[in-house]
């Protein structure tokens, strides 16, 4: 299947900003938009003229450096249950009624605290560190029971996995998941509830219980279909620009990306691949050199990889070498998952002489492009939507449901 749309794609980006707006209106100098002489006014009259010369409001694109302050992979979370409420002890009065009887109301409920994967949220920045329940309602005159205390929901990233001690309690990869983190306590009783034969007149009642109160560490670990790995500088983000509208910063030094990015690309049919940006990968990263293990763990969760290799350096085969051996040691099997090697810079000179020694050597089928010039694009989009499907296939035949975007 040909994909949609080559160069452009809708997609999201981790907090990434809008593009930054125009810094004149329509191309026209300032000097035409204001009056060189503005005539002397009889009156002041606020700003509803002079709001029209500001700059249109506008993100500015965040850069990757403050980007890394905004995503939060880790988060430790205190969560406590709401409390129920207190049962009630008194009894029916009514003009002429004599020993009406206990009729003291239940209390409510206490709410309880649940993670919801929300896909909107990209981190675990907006998860607080403590968060309390709603407590019910104590329970009232005349058998009214108290109202429950509301749920209260804790919105997650997709990815979000659940611990407590080393335990994993959930793992939150799809959206609308939901895991009750604590429980709510459960209200008193009313004195009306002790009314026995023996005891037509209780004055005892009870008070709500204590919601559940538990400390859980979220880790997330992105979820997307394809992961891009690579050395720093390799081209990973160029690409995932190129095939996405995801917007990674790309510059010519290394560790220019320090968190993932996720772009999607459109096929036909409404169908869409997650593809994924992860911080570039050098020898020793197992034993947390350069940017080290701290989101090797985002690659774990990809369905299948996107070696990209520099076809710049002087021997580009090593490269997907010390890709595989570094995934091997983070974790065993990690390299297996089913890949593509994609050789970039094909534009350069040198590259093109390189490349068919790259694939005497791999030994597998290499898909040679240029992210910078678009060469070869379509056969990297038509390798991806190949993946998908095989992907999209055996979850069907396993009889599970397939992470769709
Ligand atoms: N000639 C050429 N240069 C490229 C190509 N793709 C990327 N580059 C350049 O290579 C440099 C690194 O590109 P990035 O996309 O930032 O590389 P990266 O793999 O994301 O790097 P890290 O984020 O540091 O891991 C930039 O200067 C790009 O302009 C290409 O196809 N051809
Ligand atoms: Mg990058």
């Amino acid at each position: 299947m040909v994909p949609v749309r080559l160069f452009s794609a809708s997609s999201w980006t981790r907090l990434e900003g809008v593009m930054g707006a125009p810094s004149t209106w329509a191309g026209l100098p300032l000097g035409r938009l204001l009056p060189q002489q503005a005539p002397p006014r009889p009156l002041s009259t606020g700003c509803a003229d002079c709001t029209k010369h500001q700059k249109p409001p506008g993100k500015k694109l965040l850069s990757e450096k403050k980007l890394k302050k905004h995503f939060v992979d880790h988060r430790r979370v205190l969560v406590r249950g709401g409390s129920g409420g207190s049962g009630m002890s008194c009894f029916h009065s009514e003009p002429r009624k004599e020993f009406g009887g206990p009729d003291g109301g239940d209390g409510g409920s206490g709410g309880h605290v649940v993670l919801r994967v929300d896909p909107k949220v990209k981190s675990l920045s907006s998860v607080l560190s403590h968060y309390q329940g709603f407590s019910g309602e104590d329970g009232g005159r005349k058998n009214c029971s108290g109202r429950g205390g509301a749920v209260l929901y804790i919105q997650v990233p997709m990815g979000t996995l659940v611990k407590e001690g080393s335990e994993i309690m959930a793992d939150l990869s799809r959206p609308g998941d939901e895991y009750i983190a604590a429980l709510g306590g459960a209200g008193g009783k009313g004195n009306r509830f002790f009314l026995a034969n023996d005891n037509r007149a209780p004055v005892t009642c009870t008070p709500g219980e204590l919601g559940q109160e538990r400390v859980l560490h979220l880790e997330l670990k992105t979820v997307a279909h394809a992961g891009m790995v690579g050395f720093p500088n390799a081209g990973k983000s160029s690409l995932l620009r190129a095939i996405s509208n995801a917007k990674p910063a790309v510059a010519s030094y290394p560790f220019t990306t320090l968190n993932p990015h996720v772009g999607i690309v459109h096929y036909a049919g409404h169908q869409q691949v997650a593809v994924a940006d992860i911080p570039g990968i050098i020898r020793g990263a197992h034993q947390n050199r350069g940017l080290g293990l701290s989101f090797l763990r985002h690659i774990e969760r990809c369905l299948f990889l996107l070696f990209v290799v520099d076809l710049s350096v002087p021997e580009p085969w090593t490269q997907f070498e010390h890709l595989k051996y570094e995934l091997e040691k983070y974790k065993e099997g990690l390299s297996e998952k089913p890949h593509a090697i994609v050789a970039n810079k094909i534009d350069l000179p040198q590259a093109r002489a390189i490349l068919p020694q790259l694939r005497a050597q791999l030994g597998q089928e290499v898909i040679a492009l240029s992210a910078l010039t678009g060469e070869n694009l379509e056969q990297l989009l038509l390798h991806l939507k190949v993946l998908y499907d095989a992907y999209m296939e055996a979850e069907l035949g396993k009889g599970c449901q397939p992470l769709r975007w």
